[in-house]
């Protein structure tokens, strides 16, 4: 999965669990605060203290995990002594055999909070502890001994094993297919301007810290309408395909092309300073007016104009690269298109604004 569509995926898998994990709290929190009645009047003083523990402990991480970046730590700090004050419930002597009725919670809660490998790991070994409790506790009992009892208890617990598991497995599996739509352009198949927000985010922190340059071209195709009212809405998907296709074979593996809509497309070009931009946007310049589109008997020729900025200060957004990007890229079609402009305004002061012009004029789509 590409990175920007793992980190979509992330952030709805997050929000996912922390609800989850947020009703388990609040239910810990409520369900404690009645065992600790229900203990003190029994004169259970023992597991009244841990109930006690387990609300005051709930009702913190209730505060805790709202703006939490390790959630997956935070559950795992929660879920284990929460199974293992389950466990002891299980070995109290105190309680009665209905207490084995909660085993059934381990393996979905599990899954819901962890996940399918980690949520299965932990079901099995505390389920596998709780069988062991039961039967250490009433395996001599002669209700246990009954045929079926024992059947009755795993293959309940079984199933709910294995429904949580496949719940966990195909809803993941959609969340990933969704957070992948959520980052691609059905057109081209390009990442979209959400998947490229989202990428310079990362590799700003990445660049600003190694000190190395991070460049943005904006490329947008010259007279584009005409091929749309000359050979129709199909030809102009198809050569929205065909130039995305040509950025694709022409940039780095490192560099990134995404379309920000119609006929305008973005580059975020990694390790890449102004001047070295303005090379790779004057190559896909070239390549692209090289290139013929064909379309049913048609051959469609375009080219585009591009405009280059480097990233230079730490604060400065996507939306600000965009912006001076997309001022050269106007200057480009102002200057008669097909040619490339370049942003060195926060270069050395002695540069001035570079520009690199085909030898042909402009030129239109035949
Ligand atoms: N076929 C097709 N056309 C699109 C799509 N998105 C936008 N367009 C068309 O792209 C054209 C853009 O036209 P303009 O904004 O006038 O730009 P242009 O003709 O390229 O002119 P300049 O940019 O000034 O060189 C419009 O006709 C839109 O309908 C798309 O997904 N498919």
């Amino acid at each position: 999965m590409p990175r920007a569509s793992r980190k979509a995926h992330e952030g709805f898998e997050a929000h996912h669990r922390r609800a989850v994990l947020q009703v388990l709290l609040v239910l810990t929190a409520v369900c404690g605060a009645a065992y600790v009645v229900i203990n003190l009047r029994a004169e259970q003083y023992v597991l009244m203290v841990i109930e006690l523990l387990m609300t005051v402990f709930a009702c913190t991480l209730l505060f805790v995990i709202r703006g939490t970046r390790h959630l997956k730590a935070w559950t795992i700090v929660f879920i284990i002594p929460f199974y293992s004050v389950m466990m002891y419930g299980f070995y109290s002597p105190e309680t009665e055999i209905t207490v084995f009725g909660w085993v059934l919670v381990i393996p979905l809660l599990a899954h819901l909070l962890l996940g399918r490998r980690l949520g299965a790991a932990v079901s099995v070994f505390f389920v596998g502890v709780a069988g062991v409790l039961f039967l250490y506790r009433f395996g001599g009992d002669a209700i246990v001994q009954a045929p079926g009892s024992i059947a009755n208890i795993a293959m309940a617990t079984a199933t709910v094993f294995a429904l949580s598991h496949f719940y966990e497995a195909s809803r993941e599996q959609a969340e990933r297919r969704l957070s992948e739509m959520a980052m691609t352009d059905s057109l081209t198949g390009l990442p979209n301007r959400a998947y490229l927000e989202q990428l310079f985010e990362d590799e700003k922190q990445w660049h600003m810290t190694a000190g190395t340059p991070l460049s943005l071209l904006m490329v947008d195709l010259d007279f584009f309408k005409q091929v749309n009212d000359r050979h129709g809405h199909d030809a102009g998907d198809a050569a929205l395909r065909a130039i995305a296709g040509v950025m694709r074979d022409n940039l780095r593996e490192h560099d990134t092309v995404g379309r920000l809509g119609g006929e305008e497309f973005a580059i975020l070009l990694s390790d890449t300073d102004v001047h070295q931009g303005l090379m790779v946007a004057e190559g896909l310049r070239r390549a692209i007016a090289s290139h013929g589109c064909h379309h049913q008997a048609h051959m469609l020729r375009l080219t585009a104009s591009l405009g280059v900025a480097t990233l230079s200060l730490p604060d400065e957004t996507f939306a600000d690269l965009l912006c001076r990007a997309d001022r050269c890229l106007y200057r480009a079609k102002h200057a008669g298109r097909n040619r490339v402009v370049a942003d060195t305004t926060t270069a050395a002061p002695s540069e001035t604004t570079p520009s690199i012009r085909p030898s042909s004029g402009a030129t239109s789509p035949k």
